[in-house]
């Protein structure tokens, strides 16, 4: 199976470069992604792009730009120009915010995918509730991921739990990156919408981001090894 196959994106959430890089070499570029997020990227910049890629790896840099139209556009400008693999947006900035980038993307012919994160996966009804969202979270996710296609983003983060759904109003080719992924008895940790990595796909997602799970276990590459398992051998029903 070669990265262009394999729904697995490993999120590096490590505190520095050296740490992350340690990971990555354990790592296989053949048999996954990687993603670079907010901590990783504050403190080792563009460097860790450039590393990751000498070893191979597609990256999904993942810093959820939220701002006006014009910073966002320059940012996403500037993630593409690195030759990352994905790139991504707060859907809730909106329309002119999502088109920007887009347009942007599009005017420099960089073929970087530009997908929008909906409600992040460690939210759940009271969450949205305070901050004025009046929706449950699958009805709040719908809503954004038909604003992303309709601005003509290639998909969205959303939880697993919402892929099907999504599938159904955007449908089978945008694609649905669902981090809040936990194997069966592991500890949720901040995640409130999570599904196993192979209900996640048998939910219709087309991306599955595992961080903690496998960077924090005693063992990562087995723990990476027993999730790749898992989803050539779903059990029945899924
Ligand atoms: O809604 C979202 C958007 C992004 N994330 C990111 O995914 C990983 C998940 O890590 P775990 O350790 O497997 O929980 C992390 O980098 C988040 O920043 C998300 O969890 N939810």
């Amino acid at each position: 199976m070669s990265h262009r196959d394999s729904p697995l994106i490993v999120a590096l959430d490590y505190p520095s470069l050296d740490a992350a890089l340690c990971m990555a070499d354990l790592l296989d570029p053949r048999r996954c992604r990687v993603k670079v997020g907010k901590e990783l990227f504050t403190r080792s910049g563009p460097s860790v792009i450039e590393a990751l890629h000498g070893r191979g790896f597609e990256v999904f840099l993942d810093l959820k730009f939220h701002d006006i139209p014009n910073t966002v556009a320059g940012a996403v400008q500037a993630a593409a120009e690195q030759g990352v693999w994905m790139v991504n947006v707060h859907a809730s900035g909106g329309r002119r915010m999502m088109e920007a980038a887009r347009e942007r993307l599009d005017r420099n012919r960089l073929s970087t995918q530009l997908i929008a994160v909906t409600v992040l996966t460690s939210m759940e009804r009271e969450d949205l509730a305070e901050v004025g969202v009046g929706l449950e979270p699958l009805e709040q996710v719908e809503k954004l991921a038909t604003l992303a296609q309709a601005c003509g983003l290639s998909g969205v983060v959303c939880s697993s739990q919402e892929a099907e759904a999504v599938r159904r109003a955007c449908g089978e080719g945008f694609l649905k990156v669902t981090p809040g992924i936990r194997p069966e008895n592991s500890a949720s940790d901040d995640q409130r919408r999570i599904l196993t990595p192979s209900g996640a796909l048998a939910a219709g997602s087309t991306h599955l981001v595992i961080g903690r799970p496998i960077t924090q276990a005693e063992d990562p590459m087995a723990a990476l090894a027993g999730i790749e398992r898992s989803l050539v051998t779903r059990p029945p029903g899924h």
